[in-house]
């Protein structure tokens, strides 16, 4: 089969979260299957050209219809870690990629909007025509709209579109200027509840459920999560049109690439080690210590890495730090926050922290030392307040880093409590689940968590290795996509 990826991000070149790494893992695992995969990628400036190799024009001089006249793109193509990628360089005044930062313009539909009409425009004119687009998120929306709409009639009919949603939060909320922009035009059209129309909005166009009303499949990231969004709260007001398209809607797990994410051949960390010996983790915890000067006690080192955003529990991760130091144990945080409340947060409490030896705040984005970090710690907190699926918490359990979780989205798919889960026998529990969002709900963990790690370490271990031995990789998921792939493309 012939796969496009059209996405915003792909790791490691452009990362700014898990989206990253579900377009590259998946496409890797497709590839490693025998099919063809390209990825199609605006060319940032701020992207990491470090990780492209062979970099070349592909095509020169690519003119895309907007607003009545043309803007000329150039198309580069280069490998990421063997990945095929075609990166649409625009080039006009508005320097839509050219900022510095991937997302947070006030632009930031129109200029996904314009990814979106240039990979179509970039497909049509080099007569490349897949059997399915996979598209991601708000940013990808108006793929599926804008094939559906005009490019099916350009010779690209029999392509179909799979849509994944990696977060529902965001979902991209436009004016009318962006059917003048694309060429869609006709707003009395669009701006139909069983269209673009958002469905809280009447005066404003939803990019997200364009991508769910027009694709030919729509999933979220895990099956808990698309329960959650279609039944509960987090479809931010997407549910009912989830409810309408419920027969194309469906949840598919993440994988978390083993070729990237292993401890036994992880090039960033300094000790290699295996769930036949743990040495080497114990190695790592010390060269995590030295590299964020830490001191070397035998206490247990817990980590949050992640984004800083409410989505992900702030006020829990904040409890997490203060609630460690206060049980005799060191806390290391890797994440950085795009909303300044947050941001002056965290470096308030970096700075008042400063000189405790059991604590480090890193905050900004390394994906060099958030290896380590999975390698040498003992517990992982994600105790989000939803969570779509996680990859911070399989990462953790390759690692023989312990999650401590809270039962939501597809962190109930992949932790089952040690002490309490009903579902699976003890000897397949691998982390410790609470439900509340108050901070006893979390202590209530932690601390069952760490009283195992200090007074039974052979049945800490034992959890280690139960957590290392499940298969996270990206193997179950390539079926679940590729039998989509298959159903979509002989409707
Ligand atoms: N400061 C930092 N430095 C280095 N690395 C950092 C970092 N902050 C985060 N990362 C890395 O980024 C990834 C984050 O994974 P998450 O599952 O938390 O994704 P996120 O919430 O961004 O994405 C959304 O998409 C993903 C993929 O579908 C879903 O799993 C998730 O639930 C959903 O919210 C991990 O690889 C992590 O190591």
């Amino acid at each position: 089969m012939y796969i496009v990826q059209i996405a915003s991000e792909c790791a490691p070149v452009i990362k700014a979260g898990g989206l990253g790494d579900v377009v590259y893992g998946l496409t890797r695992e497709l590839e490693i299957r025998g099919h063809t995969v390209e990825i199609i990628l605006p060319k940032y400036d701020c992207m990491r050209y470090d990780h492209i190799w062979g970099l070349h024009y592909a095509y020169c001089d690519l003119m895309v219809p907007w607003y009545g006249g043309e803007i000329k793109c150039q198309v580069h193509c280069g490998w990421v870690h063997g990945r095929l990628c075609f990166f649409i360089e625009p080039q006009s005044d508005d320097l839509f990629f050219n900022r510095g930062v991937y997302y947070g313009c006030a632009d930031d539909t129109m200029r996904f909007a314009f990814f979106s009409k240039a990979a179509l425009q970039f497909l049509q004119h080099t007569g490349k025509r897949p059997d399915v687009l996979h598209c991601h998120d708000w940013q990808t929306g108006l793929v599926p709209v804008l094939l559906y709409e005009i490019y099916q009639y350009h010779g690209m009919g029999h392509v179909r579109v799979c849509y994944t949603i990696h977060n529902f939060k965001h979902q991209g909320i436009a004016g009318a200027e962006i059917l003048q922009a694309t060429g869609l035009n006709r707003p009395d059209h669009y701006f139909q509840y069983d269209r673009l129309q958002d469905n809280f909005n009447p005066f404003a166009l939803n990019l997200m459920k364009g991508g769910i009303v027009y694709s030919n499949f729509v999933n979220t990231v895990s099956p808990h999560h698309a329960w959650e969004a279609h039944h509960g709260e987090f479809g931010y007001g997407l549910g009912h049109t989830l409810h309408v398209h419920q027969g194309k809607f469906g949840g598919i797990l993440n994988g978390i690439d083993y070729d990237v994410w292993n401890p036994e051949i992880d090039r960033y960390i300094p000790h290699p080690y295996t769930s036949d010996d743990l040495t080497g983790k114990a190695k790592n915890k010390k060269a995590l210590r030295d590299r964020l000067l830490l001191r070397d006690e035998d206490k247990p080192l817990i980590a949050y890495v992640g984004r800083l955003d409410q989505q992900k529990g702030m006020h829990l991760v904040h409890h997490a730090i203060y609630y460690s130091l206060y049980r005799n144990a060191q806390f290391v945080l890797l994440g950085s926050a795009t909303e300044p409340g947050i941001n002056n947060w965290f470096w308030h409490e970096k700075n008042f922290l400063n000189n405790n030896p059991d604590v480090h705040l890193e905050l900004g984005f390394n994906e060099e030392l958030s290896h380590l970090i999975y390698a040498g710690a003992d517990m992982i907190v994600v105790p989000s307040n939803f969570e779509p699926c996680g990859l911070t918490q399989m990462i953790g359990l390759k690692y023989g880093t312990v999650p401590i979780v809270r039962g939501v989205g597809g962190l109930i798919n992949t932790v089952f409590d040690r002490d309490y889960d009903m579902t699976h026998p003890s000897e397949e529990r691998n982390g410790y689940v609470f439900y509340q969002t108050d901070n006893q709900a979390l202590e209530s963990a932690m601390d069952r968590a760490i009283g195992l790690w200090s007074y039974y370490p052979e049945e800490f271990e034992k959890l280690v290795l139960q957590g290392m031995s499940y298969d996270y990789s990206w193997n179950h998921p390539g079926t679940d996509y590729l039998a989509v792939y298959e159903h979509i493309r002989h409707k």
